[in-house]
């Protein structure tokens, strides 16, 4: 059986829109499976519905860089995709409030051990993605935690030695928390395409914004 997703409404998924044969489906009852990756945790409705309206409804106000296939806003530090580095001298000040605010939820919360000073937002419409891989290990520190917004997509993890592959289901307003080998021995990307089957299942794609916040290591704080 499938199911199609239509509009993401301002109150969230549950207010999806469903093909006639789905309708007893019970979507909360979908269990995202991340069991065997160590390290990964996913928490499903993170922010509210109107939280999450209120943040794209922010993101949308800010510029875009185009550099990269899929449009990008970078907060706290700029990093070089080229290079693969986050230079000191690319600190761009302090998170702005709304990011911050999340930054230190997640602090506050345990969720990461120190509190994020940089934020990645990455728009993706159906059809882009991102290649898979670990992100720079030098540059950010053990914990990497994205928020998603807007239309749902399958992160896929592949393990780097075994090639192992294990899908994760992401729903808008989550999060996931990359820690230990989810952060080091997995490799994570989203295939590009306008349709994921995950559990049997079909998630149409819509427009999707993440937020990813890290903490920046600097040579000089060796910890
Ligand atoms: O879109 C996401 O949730 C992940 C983005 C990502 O992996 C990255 O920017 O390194
Ligand atoms: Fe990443």
């Amino acid at each position: 059986m499938t199911f199609v997703m239509g509009q993401v409404s301002a109150t969230g998924w549950e207010k999806y829109m469903f093909s006639a044969d789905a309708t007893e489906l019970n979507l909360q009852s979908l269990l995202v499976d991340t069991a065997n990756i160590p390290g990964l945790t996913y928490i499903p409705d993170y922010i509210n519905a109107s939280q999450a309206e209120q943040l794209l409804f922010t993101i949308d106000q800010k510029i875009w860089s185009t550099q990269l296939k899929r449009n990008v806003q970078h907060y706290g530090y700029k990093y070089d995709y080229k290079k693969r580095l986050v230079d000191p001298a690319m600190n761009l000040g302090a998170l702005p409030n709304w990011a911050q605010d999340i930054a230190q939820k997640l602090y506050l919360e345990g969720l990461t051990e120190k509190i994020p000073d940089q934020a990645i937002v990455n728009e993706y419409q159906p059809g882009q993605g991102i290649a898979s891989h670990i992100d720079c290990v030098p540059c950010f520190g053990n914990t990497i935690i994205s928020l998603s917004l807007g239309g749902t997509c399958v992160m896929e993890f592949t393990h780097a030695k075994t090639k192992e592959k294990i899908p994760v289901l992401l729903m808008p307003r989550s999060i996931i928390i990359l820690q230990g080998a989810a952060r080091y021995e997995w490799q994570h990307g989203i295939v590009p395409r306008k349709t994921d089957k995950y559990q049997g299942r079909e998630f149409v794609r819509d427009r999707r914004v993440s937020l990813t916040f890290r903490k920046v290591l600097l040579s000089e704080e060796s910890d």
